[in-house]
Formats: structure tokens, sequence, C-alpha cells
């Protein structure tokens, strides 16, 4: 059947709808008119727009002239419903010229995305229908109910001792993609809900990834939503200053009520507490006096609760009783996502082959890529001319080459072990389950690979090992790229990312 055809008869049916009856899901028998509309959609954005924002997007239905699609949560609606809407009307019209509104609704995925780790993180925040009012709260099962705050002078005050929030750093600005949809949907979950869905939510991660532009995101969110809510933003190190300028004022009394009478305490890099055991043991009782009245705490880490280095095992061990999410390194698709979203913002036109080429080049983290980008963008405005890629690699040459250089041992531990979900530990650890021994693998091969270090040195790094178990890693890792693609496109990523 010509697709010509095909439309005609679906405007027949659609035609049919109109009026007062009522379609059922429409998904199905438009799905010929709703693949063509995603195929120009996607030609017209770009792969890594579609992919970050209209990929999850499902049709619903058709009726009385109204395209209904969703997308699994309010922030995506919103998003789309400002960006994408007319271009989607213009589409859906060529398809049904009938067609007068796109309405964008909320609705969760079916399955949570990491039944796991987060049970309901994953979810979209709460259902939501046009016109079916607000989903009920019970999505996070069962939670006590935290009594909305305290009086506005409260609110403000708590805003006095937090540490300000950058506008920039908004769920809306914040592109995401698999490295980080985890934590980005944990960070909405907790934002958005009444309760405390999970305490702690721990969110850690490399430098420049994300944590912090999560944290204030919520915070933005909480304070835009409910005002009266007590939220303090502080960093591990500014909640120690405090801590130690309390002592010397003799005032620890006053600073233990300020932080225990808040709704929401969020401590940005607590792998600063590590070694500081007067802070560690405040922290530890503000914590538990927090917790224990259920409100809720928001922690952020380079490292997961386990691999804290110099903090207690019981702090370790309650700091990873809620969700544990985690942001991993990016990947090209999202490096390119962010800086499509940042020339956006910057309303700067600079060339997809920039932003590619930027995007290849920056793997290590956001915040080097932000910079490359606001460099380039800046001597364009400077200098009057348009953006190129040899003015870019002129430009970035000493970044370039910097990522050019060589990698050490501890970082190739450091990635691997973030890769594949284990401790850094365990590259030196005696322990031999696969879990652990294939990932040590890997990281020997790449230090062989990347470094010039000799096989008795490596052997060194990994827990004073034999130069031949480092031979036969070496070899295993060699064996097992050549048999299974999978692995060898894991091995050859990390490899790529340690090039920078
Ligand atoms: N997914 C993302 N979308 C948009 N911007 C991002 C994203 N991830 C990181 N960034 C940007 O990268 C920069 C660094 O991020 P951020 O400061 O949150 O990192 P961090 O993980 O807290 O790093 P550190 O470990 O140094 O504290 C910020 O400007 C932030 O806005």
């Amino acid at each position: 059947m010509s697709a010509g055809l095909e439309a005609k008869q679906g405007e027949q049916r659609f035609q049919e709808e109109t009026g007062a009856y009522e379609a059922g899901l429409a998904g199905d028998d438009y799905s010929e008119q709703w693949a063509r509309v995603r195929g120009r959609l996607r030609a017209d954005v770009g792969e890594a727009a579609f992919k970050s924002w209209l990929k999850p997007l499902t049709l619903v239905s058709l009726r009385e002239g109204v395209v209904r699609m969703s997308v699994p949560s309010r922030f995506m609606r919103d998003w789309v419903s400002s960006n994408y809407a007319d271009r989607l009307r213009g589409l859906w019209m060529e398809e049904f010229p009938q067609v007068r509104h796109v309405e964008i609704v909320v609705q969760p995925p079916a399955r949570p995305q990491n039944p796991e780790k987060a049970p309901r993180a994953a979810e979209a925040p709460a259902a939501e229908a046009q016109g079916g009012g607000e989903a009920p709260e019970a999505a996070a099962g069962t939670r006590r109910s935290m009594p909305s705050s305290g009086t506005d002078d409260e609110a403000e005050r708590c805003r006095d001792i937090s540490a300000p929030l950058d506008p920039r750093f908004t769920f809306e600005n914040f592109v995401v993609g698999k490295p980080n949809e985890l934590a980005y949907a944990a960070a909405q979950r907790v934002a958005e809900a009444d309760g405390v869905p999970f305490n702690p939510l721990f969110l850690y991660g490399g430098v420049g990834l994300g944590k912090t532009h999560l944290m204030h995101a919520i915070a933005w969110h909480i304070r835009t939503r409910t005002p009266s809510k007590r939220v303090i933003y502080l960093s591990a190190e500014k909640f120690m200053y405090q801590f130690v300028r309390a002592l010397r004022t003799k005032d620890t009394m006053a600073f233990k009520e300020q932080f225990r009478s808040v709704d929401v305490l969020m401590i940005d890099d607590v792998q600063f507490i590590g070694g500081r055991e007067a802070t560690q043991e405040e922290f530890f009782h503000t914590f538990n006096t927090l917790v224990d009245n259920n409100r809720q705490l928001i922690i952020s880490a380079d490292k997961s609760p386990s691999d804290l280095e110099g903090v207690e095992e019981r702090m370790r061990s309650r700091l990873g009783w809620g969700l544990v999410a985690d942001i991993h390194p990016t990947t090209y698709e999202l490096r390119l996502g962010i800086l499509q979203s940042k020339a956006e913002q910057l309303s700067a036109p600079i060339p997809s082959k920039v932003l590619e080429f930027l995007a290849h080049k920056i793997s290590s983290n956001v915040r080097e890529l932000e910079g490359a980008l606001n460099r380039i963008v800046a001597h364009a405005t400077l200098v009057g001319r348009p953006v190129t890629l040899e003015t870019t690699q002129e430009l970035l040459a000493d970044l370039l080459r910097a990522s050019d250089r060589r990698v050490t041992i501890e970082e190739i531990q450091k990635r691997v072990a973030e890769h594949y979900n284990v401790r850094v530990s365990d590259m030196s650890s005696a322990r031999r389950a696969r879990a652990v021994a294939r990932p040590r693998q890997v990281a020997m091969y790449l230090s062989k690979q990347m470094t010039a270090r000799s096989l008795p040195e490596i052997g060194r790094k990994f827990g004073g090992r034999d130069h031949t178990t480092v031979m036969h890693a070496v070899r295993k890792v060699e064996e097992l790229k050549a048999t299974d693609n999978g692995f060898a496109e894991d091995v050859d990523m990390l490899r790529r990312m340690l090039e920078g």
C-alpha cells in the first residue's frame, strides 16, 4: 500500500473519530503516520536533541483535532511543549490537516529502568494525565509525609545559611543521557516529592560530571515549588568551616539547631570530610537526627559511600542506606547533546562539525567541554568572524594537547573501576571473584598499552602482583577482545575516554 493511500485511510479513520466519538489508544492505528512524523522530527532537530527529548514521546490518541502524546516526566513535558510543540503540530498537520493542537501529557514508564537500584527512581515523579489531575504519590511506596515546613522566616534564614545557588544549574538546563539518567531521575523524584522517597539520596561521580548541577536543580525546584520549605545547600567544606567556627565561638548549640531544623539538607563533595573526625562526628549526629525526623538528605561525593576514604565505617554504611545513584563518565552522544544545548543557550551559531569535533576530543568532563565552547564563542564574538573547525583547532591547541597527555595507572584504575562499578581498592585487593578480577585485568591491559611502565612496575601498582600476572592479564584481555565484540567495544571505549 502506498504511503499516500495509507495516509488517506488514516485520515478517514481520523475523521470518523472526530466528533463525539472517543478514540482509544491510537498508537497502533496511526503508527505509520507517527513513524513518519518521528522520522522527519529526527532529521529536523538532529540525533542528539532527538535522543534527549523526543525519542521518549509516545503517541496516546488522536481525537477531535487533538494529538495527544506522552512523555515520562513533567520536566520533559514542559521542555517538549515549549520547544517542540509547534514543530510537532506542523508535522502532524502534514499527515492530517485537521490537527489543530498537540498536547503533551506525562505518563511514567511502565517499568522502572533499574529496579534493583532504584525501585521507583527511574519512574517519572507523579503520573499526570490531562484533566486527570495528579496521580497519587503511591508510586513512592510507604512514606510518612513530612509536614510542609516552617514559617517563611525560617525558610529565609536557611537561605542565608545556604551557599548561593547557580541560576544556570536547573533541571531545564541539564541534558540527560545514559550516563546520568538514574541520577537525574532520582534528583527529580526527590525534588518533586512531598515526602521523603529515599534517604539519603547519594549522588556520586567523577569531577565535573554534574553532581553540583543536580543538587542546585533540586534546591531551585523545591524553593520555587514550596518556598516555605527549609532547604540548606552547602559544600562539605563550608559545613566543616561553619562547624569549626562554631567550636571557636563556643556556639555549637546554635550550629546544631540550624541544621537540625531543616526540611532538606544538601551537602556537596562530602569526600572532604574524610579524615576530619570531629566534623564527621557532628555530621553523623546531624545526619541521624534528620533521618530520624524524616527530613530529606542529599549528599554528593566523588566516590561511592563504600569507597570514601577516611570516613568511618558506620558513616559509610549509613550513607548507603537510601538510594545511591552514580553519574558515569560522559558518552560522545551526551557530550554532543550538552554542547548543542549550551550553544543554543549562548545563541551562538556553531557549525555542527565543530561541536562534533569538541565532543570527540574533549572527553574528560563537562566543565572542560563548557570551557572550550565558551572560549571559541568568546573569540568569535570578539573578532566578529564565524567559528570554523580550523579556528577551533588553533584556539584550543593547548587544551587538545593536554588531553593527548599520557595517562597514569591511577587514572586508569579509577576509570576502569568506575566503569565496571567496582571499588578502586579492588584494583589492588587480593579478591579473585570474576566481577573484580576481570576489571582488574582490563586495567592492567590498559596500563600496559597506554603508559610506558614496565610489567613489574604495573604489577606493583596492582597490589604488588608479579609481572607474570600482568602478562597473563594482557593476554587474556587480548583473547577476549578477539572473541567478544561487546567486551572489545567496552575496552576500546575506556581507552578512548582515557585518551581524552
Ligand atoms: N548533563 C549536563 N547537562 C548540562 N550541563 C552539565 C551536565 N553535566 C555537567 N554539566 C555542567 O558541567 C559543569 C560541571 O558540573 P558540576 O559542577 O555539577 O560537576 P560536579 O560533578 O559537581 O564536579 P565536582 O566533582 O568538581 O564538584 C557545570 O557547569 C554543569 O552545568
